[in-house]
């Protein structure tokens, strides 16, 4: 069994590829990194730390790699995979599309019966393999677009393993926490697919993929952003300072409130959701830096991401957004020169003013009064 999972970054390496490889799939990672495509297809192998005590170890084997930049190679192993996963970022989607709309043109070119095909983006995002369909889609000819919408499936999913940015010598090694979960749109698959050992299957994924990214995500943004404010370089030093620790608390009780009403979950669970998720950022074993954490800020404002669209939520039902609106400042102070989206987020800052960067890049009204808010934070944080 063939798997091609695109990105052999960290979640690549680190969760996905391993869970793939236990489940016996012969795993192929494409990756523009050269350094990683060269290690991975020298050694086929590589290990895979838990961030516990033991410090246990696993090898993931049976592994190779091809270059990414390689559209021939790409196309011809999506021709061939039997399963195809994706961990490269949301914006790269569109840069693996013209790969993966080539081989299906090629798979289902061939007039053999052909085998349904899953393709699934583990992003941080709403709709990740939906919108990895989008593209593709607007590169296939109305042929194969009629022949991909019966053989080809594209289910969402929500991906969930703490994988901060790693340091070692070996750069196939990777230290991940030992919490993992990967939860699957089985209303999106094939009738008859073939589970994936590992990996949850649910017929409505919005409860998941909101909690996750509404809980998880954004309490690791809000501590990167408010723990940068405050001088700090990792999660785990901003958390241990209980000023910025309330504030993370804050925010997660606000998305919390949303989430129990829009779906029902049970108040009490979800404050043990909440404290578990706080217990995973302060894992003692663990050194996540918040560059890592905050990384594009301008996705991480964007309307259907982690900060806005549980404070829009929150505001329609008249419920707090106090956090999430100083989650929103401290987003506009990011100031990392070495993160293209930060530098962007600066610059307009300067030349437009804090209203109109933050409703342009929120597209929220400038006089919304959650985005009067998150104004009023940023001013109050510039003193
Ligand atoms: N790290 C985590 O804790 C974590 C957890 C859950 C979800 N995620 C999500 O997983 C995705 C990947 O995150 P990460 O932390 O592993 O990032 P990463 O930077 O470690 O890995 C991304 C990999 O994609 C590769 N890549 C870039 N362009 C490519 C292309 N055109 N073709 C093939 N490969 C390409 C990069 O070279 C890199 O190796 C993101 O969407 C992130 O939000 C991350
Ligand atoms: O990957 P991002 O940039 O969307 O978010 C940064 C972190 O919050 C994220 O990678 C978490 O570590 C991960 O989502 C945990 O499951």
């Amino acid at each position: 069994m063939k798997a091609l999972h695109f990105g052999a970054g960290n979640i690549g390496r680190g969760f996905i590829g391993l869970i793939l490889s236990r489940a016996g799939y012969n795993v192929v990672f494409s990756d523009v990194n050269q350094e990683l495509v060269k290690a991975l297809e020298q050694r086929g192998e590589y290990t895979v730390e838990l961030a516990n005590e033991a410090k246990d170890l696993e090898t993931v084997t049976g592994v190779s790699a091809i270059d990414g930049t390689n559209l021939d190679t790409v196309a011809q192993n999506v021709a061939e995979a039997e399963l195809i996963t994706t961990a490269v970022g949301v914006n790269i989607l569109k840069h693996i599309a013209p790969g993966i709309a080539k081989g299906l043109t090629s798979r289902l070119g061939t007039g053999d019966v052909f085998q349904p095909l899953h393709i699934i983006a583990c992003e941080n995002a709403i709709g990740a393999s939906t919108q990895l369909k989008e593209h593709v889609y607007g590169l296939l000819d109305e042929r194969t677009r009629l022949l991909a919408d019966q053989y080809v499936y594209f289910p969402d999913s929500a991906v969930d393993r703490i994988v901060p940015i790693q340091h070692h010598e070996d750069p196939l090694h990777v230290q991940v926490e030992p919490f993992y979960e990967w939860v699957v749109d089985r209303s999106q698959m094939a009738p008859a697919f073939k589970p994936v050992e590992g990996v949850m299957y649910v017929d409505d994924l919005e409860p998941y993929i909101e909690r996750k990214l509404f809980t998880v995500n954004t309490g690791h943004c809000i501590a990167a952003y408010i723990g940068y404010v405050n001088g700090y370089d990792t999660i785990q030093k901003a958390i241990a300072d209980e000023k910025v620790k309330s504030i993370v608390y804050g925010a997660l009780q606000e998305t919390g409130a949303v989430l129990v009403k829009r779906f029902g979950f049970n108040a009490d669970d979800h404050q043990l959701y909440i404290a578990k998720i706080l217990e995973r950022f302060v894992n003692p074993h663990l050194t996540d830096e918040v560059t890592r954490v905050g990384r594009s800020p301008l996705r991480k404002l964007s309307p259907n991401d982690r900060l806005v669209r549980p404070a829009l939520q929150a505001y329609e039902y008249g419920t707090e957004t106090t956090h999430l609106a100083m989650g929103m400042a401290a987003a506009c102070k990011f100031d990392i020169s070495e993160d293209p989206e930060a530098v962007e987020l600066q610059t307009t800052i300067q030349q437009k003013g804090i209203e109109a960067a933050l409703s342009q890049y929120t597209s929220m009204d400038e006089s919304h009064p959650v985005l009067k808010q998150a104004v009023a934070h940023y001013q109050q944080m510039q003193k």
